[in-house]
């Protein structure tokens, strides 16, 4: 798939671009074609004419007579065979065969996408409205979404089962539709989707004011016919059990309060609205530990860095993040996307119960692996990390290279394995992942932010800087508190590098110690 990653869907402007060559050729074949028939037309009109005026002084002309034989057979044969020419297959057959080698999005892309949105609009609070306007957070991107496009949005969202995001968008859908003076769509294909979707809701009246609605335009509309039956019983038996509970016999007036509350999500409550203010800036660290942190030029105990000190800015302390400014240089990062690129896969998780490598909705983003053989830069790279951290590159991984696409995201995980997970790193004996680098490789305009919910910390992407943690105690403790989570991509493309270095090989870099700390 493609959606996953925005280099990929860059080269959707190429596929566009020659798909608009080969329609802009099957309009001219086709204006050709009528220009020719016209031709024919406005000559047999000529000839026809003057014949009606009087048939018999026109007949008694042999060269007449003789014409309009000829024009009724060898001429409107050519006629017929030029109605019924196919201009449109030599272009069908072009498409066919730039399909093979162009990029082409699937239904898969366009769900894809679609959530993809409904993601960034709940994460970012965006209203409906806004977003059809082509307005994220007040700032205009795009052209406005017309009736039809929200209709089809409210459709995808339909198709997953997300009713209460199919209920938001054909409503929008309706609203633009009223407006629109070229409609894109119908009313009662709206009305359909959205009286159903707002019955899952479990507001059973609107559901039926608006299929009421919808059989006003199409009366003998087979579904909505049955499902008015269908929500008319529902509301008795609802009314019959109210008069069972307390003797009133009343409805619950759901039409006064539109109830369009969210799935809710049970499992993880607390920390995803707390993971999601973060990634709106909502929240920061407090301010008797923000007092403490830091900025400073130093060697870090390197010896090398003694004369090209870094930029280190302490984002907390316990446990320590730090920022390292200006640490990767752009000639390293656009040899590093340059050799990513033809190696992008979707972004894998571990399955902890399974140990099998697996995609997953929480992470969406292409990524590929370079290594020190890939190029110098990429060396270079890795003995920075080394410099800096002042760890062991043996057992590291490679670097991975990520780029995300449209609201594309990493929900809050930790980089370290569990006790009890399964994991690949006890096969290759290098231990647990003991720190992790993370290169920042391009600016993100909006959204995009690294947030460690349980500090309230929120890091923001800037081309050239890295962030820096342990994972683990010097006990080999995982910290808990070092959970942390990619927040969904509003607007531009992230590009980051990860450098996860292991356990094994630091004993005398990073002693071990009986407790925590
Ligand atoms: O992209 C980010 O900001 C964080 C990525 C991350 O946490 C990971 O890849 O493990
Ligand atoms: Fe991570």
């Amino acid at each position: 798939e493609l959606y996953t990653a925005l280099v990929e869907l860059e080269e959707l402007l190429e596929t566009e671009a020659v798909l608009m060559t080969e329609l802009e050729g099957y309009i001219a074949a086709q204006e050709e074609k009528l220009r020719v028939l016209k031709r024919h037309y406005s000559e047999y009109a000529k000839e026809h004419d003057e014949a009606s005026q009087d048939v018999q002084a026109y007949l008694s002309n042999p060269i007449n007579a003789y014409l309009l034989v000829k024009r009724l057979t060898t001429d409107w044969k050519s006629v017929e065979s030029q109605m019924v020419k196919d201009v449109g297959e030599g272009f069908i057959e072009n498409i066919t065969n730039y399909r093979s080698v162009l990029k082409f999005p699937t239904d898969e892309d366009l769900n894809g996408a679609a959530v993809a949105l409904m993601r960034l609009q709940d994460t970012y609070k965006l209203d409906t409205a806004s977003v059809a306007r082509g307005e994220l957070n007040g700032i205009q991107y795009s052209t406005e979404l017309s009736a039809g496009d929200c209709f089809e949005l409210g459709r995808q969202s339909y198709n997953n089962g997300d009713f209460y995001h199919t209920v938001l968008w054909m409503q929008e859908a309706l609203q633009r539709y009223e407006e629109e003076y070229n409609k894109t769509t119908t009313k009662s294909d709206i009305l359909e989707y959205l009286a159903f979707s707002t019955y899952m809701q479990g507001n059973v009246r609107t559901a039926l004011k608006l299929t009421d609605e919808l059989l006003q335009i199409v009366p003998t509309h087979q579904r909505a016919l049955g499902n008015r039956d269908y929500y008319l019983k529902d509301l008795e038996s609802r009314d019959d059990r109210k008069k069972g509970e307390d003797g009133y016999g009343s409805l619950p007036a759901d039409d006064a309060k539109v109830v369009m509350e969210k799935k809710p999500k049970t499992d993880d409550l607390p920390e995803r609205e707390l993971y999601e203010m973060l990634c709106r800036n909502e929240v920061t660290v407090p301010v008797d530990i923000q007092s403490q942190l830091k900025c400073r030029y130093t060697d870090l105990g390197s010896p090398f860095l003694k004369l090209a000190r870094v930029k280190e800015e302490e984002a907390y302390l316990k446990p320590r993040i730090v920022i390292f400014h200006d640490i990767i240089y752009d000639p390293e990062i656009e040899t590093i996307k340059r050799l990513a690129q033809p190696r992008f896969r979707r972004a894998t998780v571990q399955n902890s119960e399974t140990g099998e490598l697996e995609v997953a909705h929480y992470r969406i983003s292409k990524s590929a692996w370079l290594s020190d053989e890939d190029h110098k830069h990429i060396h270079s790279v890795n003995r920075r990390v080394e410099d800096l951290t002042g760890l062991t590159m043996e057992t590291a991984e490679q670097l991975q290279v990520v780029n995300y696409g449209i609201g594309g995201h990493y929900e809050p995980h930790y980089d370290f394995a569990r006790k009890e997970e399964h994991n690949a790193f006890k096969k290759l004996g290098t231990g647990n992942r003991i720190a992790t680098v993370l290169f920042y490789m391009s600016d993100v305009p909006q959204g995009g932010g690294t947030v460690f919910p349980s500090i309230k910390v929120a890091l923001w992407p800037k081309k050239g800087s890295a962030a820096f943690w342990y994972n683990l105690y010097k006990n080999g403790e995982g910290d808990f508190k070092t959970r942390h989570a990619a927040c969904p991509v509003l607007a531009g493309s992230k590009w980051v590098s990860n450098k996860w270095i292991h356990e094994v090989g630091q004993e005398f870099r990073r002693p071990c110690a009986l407790t925590n700390d």
